[in-house]
């Protein structure tokens, strides 16, 4: 109890994923323990939840919020942070602690541990720099940060996002980066290519902010930001901003094999956008379908390089939904 008599929980939830950034967050896991012990024990109980697969995150988020902890911080790549968001919604809704306490909502935090760490980028925060993030978490600023949230009709998947979502070449792409990130950034290259062996451009139609559909065809990707970095350091999204209650939807079309050869430099410095056949606008919700039906399942989508399924899709912004410590 605090002087004032209302019950505040001081637990820090770490979740780990052991496997992140080709097994070094669980190695440098080992060291980082003993340091947030040092520097947040005497303000904060310090609790560490490895996953033990995948998906494990979003129950150990969600158990740590309905128990009303003060902050649940991924320890890993940006597919780990993405669990843990997760595990802060269920069924559409914002959890909340099971029982009522008095007390700031419990924030989130990320120690950025994995191979493409793009969600830290935004922020231009130093990947594997443990001292750089528990100094973060020691002075624990905190901000109310936008979530982006994705359903897919037929997949009855409701998923939410903090960095970039995206469909088609860039989503298949994502799901294909994971049988090579033994390789590190590598893997994100090896992955786009495989992508390509069988990607068609596709005529879609989509509707922002429930005004008229619209046909685009021939769309490469289409790739929604709430931040600014995907694929292991590509500026897709490059006015993006976290807290600004918008989405930035990039929209790549006709885009052929030898495009992202010759093109390929203006991804990573974000001048894309300049491109022909690249259009860039500023939503707070877009939904995607195929023109045609036919071939719907073979547009993947994804959030926060997770693979989720394919489309219908529906992507909305969640102004200032989340305190994140930055
Ligand atoms: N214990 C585990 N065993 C196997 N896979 C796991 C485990 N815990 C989490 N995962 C899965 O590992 C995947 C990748 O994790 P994470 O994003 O942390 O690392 P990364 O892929 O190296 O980094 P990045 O996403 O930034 O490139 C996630 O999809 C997650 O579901």
């Amino acid at each position: 109890m605090s002087s004032e008599g209302e019950f505040v929980n001081r637990d820090y939830v770490f979740v780990v994923n052991p496997t992140g950034g080709n097994g070094r967050t669980g190695r440098d896991w080992k060291k980082l323990l003993p340091l947030l012990h040092s520097r947040l024990g005497k303000s904060w109980n310090v609790r560490e939840a490895l996953t033990t697969g995948p998906l494990h995150a979003i129950e150990l988020a969600r158990e740590a919020v309905q128990n009303g902890a003060a902050a649940v911080v991924a320890v890993g790549g940006d597919g780990t942070l993405n669990e843990v968001l997760n595990g802060f919604f269920k069924d559409g809704e914002a959890v909340h602690p099971q029982e009522i306490q008095a007390g700031p909502r419990t924030a989130i935090g990320l120690i950025p541990m994995g191979t493409g760490s793009d969600f830290a980028r935004h922020f231009g925060w130093n990947v594997n720099d443990m001292n750089q993030a528990v100094d973060r978490l020691v002075v624990g600023n905190k901000r109310k940060m936008d979530v982006g949230r994705v359903v897919l009709v037929d997949d009855k998947v409701d998923r939410y996002f903090l960095n970039v979502a995206s469909l088609h070449l860039s989503a298949k792409a994502g799901a294909r980066v994971a049988k090579y990130k033994r390789l590190g950034n590598l893997s994100y290259v090896l992955g786009a290519i495989d992508a390509f062996r069988d990607h068609q451009n596709r005529n879609l139609k989509v509707r922002v902010d429930g005004g008229e559909w619209q046909a685009v065809p021939d769309v490469s990707a289409i790739c929604i930001g709430n931040a600014k970095y995907f694929g292991g350091g590509m500026k897709i999204t490059p006015t993006a901003d976290p807290f600004n209650g918008k989405l930035e939807v990039v929209t790549l079309r006709d885009f052929k094999w030898y495009d992202f050869i010759t093109k390929m430099h203006t991804l990573y410095a974000g001048s894309h956008i300049q491109l022909k056949n690249v259009s860039k606008e500023s939503v707070s919700t877009i939904e995607v379908d195929e023109e045609m039906e036919a071939g719907r399942r073979e547009v993947y989508v994804q959030a926060d390089g997770e693979h989720i399924g394919f489309l219908r899709a529906s992507f909305s912004v969640l102004p200032g939904k989340i305190d994140f410590i930055v």
